[in-house]
């Protein structure tokens, strides 16, 4: 059991890339990571009928239970295990099993509205966005829902229409100006490579540079012995 010294979150719209680039960037880093699928902390929508499920939009904020996710991300840094529960795609909801997560030295979030929640955020020390055009991302989304989530073709272009497309103009691309860095393309091998260093770093050790988080005056913000790397501009490093 550790405490985490490195908290990420990879941000996104749908089809962007973000799981592929959670994913690669952390598959050598063994059991030091801890992988948080945002969409894990969908709310329990056990109280409707399946039928009302597929009406809900997914992709508005409300969906989503964040006082438990940042329950879980404040118990995880304090070096206290969580059950995490798990998504059902297929049936638009919460599984009955949860899965225990350990707290490791470097944890990950992902989700379309990863940089949303102002107190997520202030627990994150590397916020990533992955853009990719949207042509590019309905594609990918077409192919994934239809093989892999149990979906008919006309729903999904429904769904991108009525839900996914203008929440993603409205609470998804907005987000973006919390990021720390902008990964163009999704599984970017240049980005990707230079992130791999950086999580390594950290899980066998890490750092111990203090960095802290700039306000838009360019003053310190008050946050709690934030550590991170450097974005464009948002971070300081208190050591130099
Ligand atoms: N840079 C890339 N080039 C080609 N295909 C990619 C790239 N990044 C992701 N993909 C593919 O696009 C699909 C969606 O990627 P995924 O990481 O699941 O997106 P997200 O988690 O943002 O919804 C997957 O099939 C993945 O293999
Ligand atoms: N029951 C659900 C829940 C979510 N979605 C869609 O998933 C998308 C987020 O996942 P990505 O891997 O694509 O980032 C989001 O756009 C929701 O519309 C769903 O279709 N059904």
């Amino acid at each position: 059991m550790s405490i985490p010294s490195f908290v990420i979150g990879i941000a996104g719209g749908t089809g962007a890339g973000k799981t592929t680039v959670a994913r690669l960037v952390t598959e050598n880093v063994g059991e030091s990571v801890t992988r948080i699928p945002l969409d894990n902390y969908y709310e329990d929508l056990s109280h409707l009928d399946i039928e009302e499920r597929e009406e809900v939009n997914y992709d508005h904020p409300s969906a989503f239970e964040w006082e438990l996710l940042r329950e879980h991300l404040r118990e995880l840094l304090e070096g206290r295990a969580v059950d995490m529960p798990q998504y059902d795609f297929e049936l638009h909801n919460r599984k009955d099993e949860t899965v225990r997560v350990e707290p490791t030295d470097v944890i990950v979030l992902e989700g379309i509205l990863a940089l949303y929640d102002e107190a997520v955020n202030d627990m994150l020390d590397l916020r990533l966005y992955v853009e990719t055009d949207a042509d590019v991302r309905i594609l990918r989304r077409i192919q994934r829902d239809v093989i892999d989530r149990g979906r008919d073709l006309e729903g999904v272009i429904d769904q991108y229409l009525s839900t996914v497309k203008p929440m993603h103009e409205q609470f998804i691309e907005p987000s973006k100006k919390h990021a720390d860095l902008i990964i163009p393309e999704g599984a970017n091998s240049v980005a990707v490579e230079l992130l791999e260093e950086k999580i390594q770093a950290e899980a066998n050790g890490g750092e111990t540079r203090t960095w802290e988080r700039l306000d838009a005056e360019g003053d310190a913000k008050d946050v709690n012995d934030v550590k991170g790397v450097a974005g464009p501009g948002g971070l300081t490093d208190d050591e130099n």
